[in-house]
């Protein structure tokens, strides 16, 4: 299978580019038996394209027939377009890979009408850099071979675990969703940076190198993030004044909020396309 795998990608937008970037960089597939197609944007494609080498397919209907795996790529609304849309070119040779939030395995199978193993995915947009963090499950058709084959896959862009698919809400509210928590902290950082007289270039420079260092303590110590965080507080100092701070406006509410908020709305997704709310 590798490198000699068919990839059509259905949807050209962020998700979809994430995944190619790392997916190129890690020589896990070849360009030139990748297809992308989207909606309308031909300028879109073109950049993909000079970007990637891949091919932007004059025939979608042969692109996709011609796939080993289908890669759906768009966003919940326009799943049921894209997948009615193809479904006379869908057959069992192949799978479908479907990272669309929210949008169940059954439902995608329901849409295609045929007993094609799909695979929900969710990776994150670090997979650009080979950072991300994927859950896949499989769908009733799905054997353990289809499920290697798309951990195959994810696995070059970064980590892959397979779970129930009842945890896939889960998983899109924590580490699909997850890095934007993170920039948003980020950013939030820098301004606080900013606020408390740094100028924004060695603010930025300083919560980087922060981030980072924390993200490798916590990935090569293994210890406790707790234990890490106790190791940084001394009695009475500075981190102590700004973790009570913190505890003061509920920050680990906050977050648990987030998380449980974007779960729920990952569940409203997968609702609304079965009642074809668009
Ligand atoms: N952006 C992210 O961090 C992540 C996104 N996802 C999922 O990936 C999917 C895509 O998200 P983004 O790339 O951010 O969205 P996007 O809006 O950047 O891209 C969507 C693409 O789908 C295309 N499209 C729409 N209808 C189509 C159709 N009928 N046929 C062919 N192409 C069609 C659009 O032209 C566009 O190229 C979503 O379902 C999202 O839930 C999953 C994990 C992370
Ligand atoms: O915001 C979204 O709906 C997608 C799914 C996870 C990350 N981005």
């Amino acid at each position: 299978m590798k490198g000699a795998e068919r990839i059509c990608f259905i949807g050209a937008g962020a998700m979809a580019e994430a995944m190619l970037a790392g997916l190129l960089k890690n020589r896990r597939i070849d360009a030139d038996r990748v297809s992308v197609f989207n909606r309308q944007r031909r300028d879109r494609l073109d950049k993909l394209k000079r970007t990637y080498g891949v091919r932007i397919p004059e025939d979608r209907g042969r692109a996709v027939l011609e796939a080993d795996t289908v890669i759906l790529a768009v966003k919940p609304k326009d799943v049921q377009e894209a997948l009615t849309q193809w479904r006379d070119y869908f057959h069992k040779g192949q799978r479908i890979i479907s990272v669309a939030a929210g949008i169940s395995t059954e439902a995608v199978e329901k849409m295609i009408a045929a007993e094609i193993p799909v695979i929900r995915a969710m990776p994150n947009t670090s997979c650009t850099i080979g950072l991300s963090a994927t859950a896949l499950c499989a769908g009733k058709w799905a054997k353990p071979a289809d499920m290697e084959a798309a951990r195959y896959l994810f696995s070059a862009i970064g980590s892959a675990v397979i779970v129930d698919e009842e945890a896939m809400d889960s998983v899109t509210a924590l580490s699909g969703s997850g890095p934007a928590y993170i920039y948003f902290m980020v950013e939030a950082l820098e301004r606080a940076g900013v606020e408390a007289g740094l100028s924004k270039e060695i603010s930025r420079e300083l919560t980087l190198q922060t981030l980072l260092g924390a993200a490798h303590m916590l990935m090569e110590t293994r210890e406790e993030p707790a234990e890490l965080r106790r190791k940084v507080t001394s009695p009475g100092g500075t981190t102590m004044a700004g973790l009570e701070e913190l505890k003061r406006r509920r920050f680990d509410e906050a977050i648990k909020s987030a998380v449980l908020r974007a779960k729920s709305r990952s569940r409203e997704l997968g609702n609304l396309l079965e009642q074809g709310v668009k």
